[in-house]
């Protein structure tokens, strides 16, 4: 009861109000259908009676109002009626329950498919420092399968075990009204291993849903890792280590999921031993001391039909908890949508000029968990223009410095301004229009040159005097014409068919084709041998012609030969000092 209790109050509070009144409708409909369910099996006894018993019409009130009412003259004929009406009945009953199958289940993916969007709408609010730093496969496991066991096992798990509560009440009070003694064995029969089943099951589904959801993103972890690293897997001979460590997570997964099997499937077992326990008992007690065999026939009769009802509901209600108590997890991982009110609270977006400068002033900056900070008190201006070529070891903060300027990262102290306006959230979206960023990784997507440049736009939308403007600009039409299918061509995951030079040029097409006022060059010729980073320099110098600001980072000087300024980030002059050469 208290994890019902616990999961309803976290349902509720995660749940935004539109959904109150959907859950209450889908609760209902569940109910209706345990209702059907008992009206179908209620159903079955009319028929039965006639067939077995004499003189129904003098016996029951309902068969003499059917010889009267549909003009039946022998009971053949309300046989044959009762068994018509009987699969009306079932059919009428079936197609409901398949309607509210239909509602509950439009109800359970609609609430994973939203709560997959609403946290990653949370993570993309979070922002970059989130994606830098937590696993891919760790957030993939929390849209995916954490919003999947919320929807299913959560929320539908807990509606299910009240359904189940209100059911076996209802049953209970019929029994009850109907043979005390039959309830007595009955509450014997079960109880005792329902709360067998609950001390034993119940702590191990917690531990056994904790296990799983840990190890299946390491397994995907290892096998993308073996995947993406092919060639380094292959050349340092590692195909066989990467194999047992995938080996070693799908031996713990194979265990779990084995007994999560057997305690799914342990219930209708557990009960249904008990149940025969019982009737081996009832038999035997029964022979020496009920009067007769037809008292104990009829006993035993009435406990099995009562077993019978009860049965499914006490199955229902121990899978349920199990579901609720294997998908506890979730509870942290989707609890911060608690708090976020981030759907409500819209912000309200403003346009940013940039027509003279971008500026830090009095920055500090350190990573989280790291007291060292990278920059402290420091300030720069970049003039809208200029050509910024920022140099300085490896690790010295060039790359920080440079996710500050594109306000990924926060300074810790300090100032940021484009133009006169300090950058904040609201205007960062104004300020992204006015922002190209090629990384010396570029990020590219399994599709076509065109969809690549124009990353995002659907395929219909995309400019095509645009595109062959930018490609041009990046010196990449050339090559596009000798291609077999030109600006669709498919590249390939990441990119696989092109040439290293190839995706750069994709990256600064695409920063074109957006119509970046502000390029940022992370290392962007850094992987090229000289006579490509040659050409990519020209296209990128190409591109100042004073309007554009250029900042780029380059470990080659001849990279930066075009700069109007070179600045020297070196974390060995305490972060602060920066030498400036023009
Ligand atoms: N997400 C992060 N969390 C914690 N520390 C980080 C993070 N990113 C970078 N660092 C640390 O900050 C320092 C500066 O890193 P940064 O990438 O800015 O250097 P860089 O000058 O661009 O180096 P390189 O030329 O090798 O690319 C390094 O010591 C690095 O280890």
């Amino acid at each position: 009861m208290k994890i019902l209790f616990k999961t309803i109050r976290f349902v509720l509070d995660v749940l935004p109000k539109k959904y109150h009144l959907k859950l209450s409708l889908v609760a209902f409909l569940l109910l209706v259908n345990s209702l059907l369910e008992i009206l179908g099996l209620g159903a079955i006894i009319p028929v039965f009676s006639v067939l077995l018993e004499d003189n129904v019409v003098e016996k029951y009130g309902w068969a003499s109002w059917m010889y009267n009412n549909f003009g039946l003259t022998d009971e053949r004929q309300l046989i044959v009626t009762l068994a018509i009406g009987l699969l009306v009945v079932i059919i009428i009953k079936n197609i409901l329950s398949l309607w509210i199958l239909k509602i509950n289940s439009t109800f359970s993916l609609g609430l994973y498919k939203d709560f997959t969007l609403r946290l990653h709408k949370l993570y993309y609010k979070t922002g970059f420092s989130f994606f830098k730093t937590t696993n891919s496969n760790l957030v993939v496991r929390n849209l995916r399968t954490a919003t999947n066991q919320f929807a299913n096992l959560q929320v539908l798990g807990s509606l299910n075990l009240l359904n189940e509560i209100i059911v076996l009440i209802f049953i209970v009070v019929s029994i009850a009204l109907y043979n005390l003694q039959i309830l007595a064995i009955l509450c014997l029969t079960v109880i005792p291993p329902f709360f067998f089943f609950y001390r034993w099951v119940s702590l191990r589904s917690v531990k056994l849903g904790e296990i799983s959801n840990r190890i299946t993103p390491i397994v995907g972890k290892n096998m993308f890792q073996s995947i993406f690293g092919y060639v380094d897997v292959v050349i340092t001979g590692s195909e066989k280590v990467f194999r047992k460590r995938i080996k070693k997570n799908l031996d713990e997964l194979v265990e779990v999921d084995i007994k999560t099997n057997i305690y799914n499937l342990a219930p209708t077992r557990i009960i249904e031993t008990s149940l025969m326990l019982a009737i081996a008992v009832i038999v035997s007690f029964g022979i020496y001391y009920l009067p007769s065999k037809t008292e104990l026939l009829k006993l035993l009769g009435l406990f099995a039909v009562a077993g019978y009802r009860i049965m499914p509901s006490i199955n229902r209600m121990m899978i349920a908890i199990n579901g609720l108590n294997r998908s506890r997890w979730v509870f942290e991982i989707l609890s911060p949508l608690e708090e976020e009110g981030f759907e409500e609270k819209k912000i309200k977006e403003i346009d940013l000029a940039f027509e003279k400068q971008l500026k830090l002033e009095n920055i500090s900056f350190s990573y989280e968990g790291n007291d060292d900070p990278i920059f402290k008190d420091y300030s720069l201006t970049i003039k809208k223009g200029e050509v910024v070529g920022l140099i300085g070891p490896s690790g010295a903060g060039k790359t920080t410095l440079m996710n500050i300027l594109l306000g990924f990262l926060k300074p810790i102290t300090g100032s940021y301004f484009v133009d006169d306006t300090p950058l904040d959230e609201a205007h960062l979206k104004s300020f992204y229009k006015k922002v190209g960023y090629v990384q010396q990784q570029v990020y590219l997507i399994d599709g076509s040159i065109a969809e690549n440049v124009a990353f995002g736009c659907k395929p219909k939308d995309i400019d095509q005097e645009k595109l062959k403007e930018v490609l041009d600009k990046a010196s990449l039409w050339n090559m596009i014409e000798s291609l077999p299918d030109g600006v669709n061509e498919m590249i390939g995951e990441n990119g696989t068919k092109l040439s290293g030079g190839q995706r750069q040029r994709v990256g600064i097409a695409r920063a074109l084709y957006f119509d970046a006022e502000i390029l940022f060059f992370d290392e962007a010729t850094s992987s090229l041998d000289s006579q490509t980073e040659k050409e990519i320099t020209e296209a990128i110098n190409a591109l100042s012609d004073g309007n554009l600001t250029l900042i780029i980072i380059a470990h080659r000087t001849s990279t930066l030969k075009h700069c109007d300024r070179i600045i020297e980030v070196n974390l060995a002059k305490n972060a602060t000092q920066l030498q400036e050469t023009s």
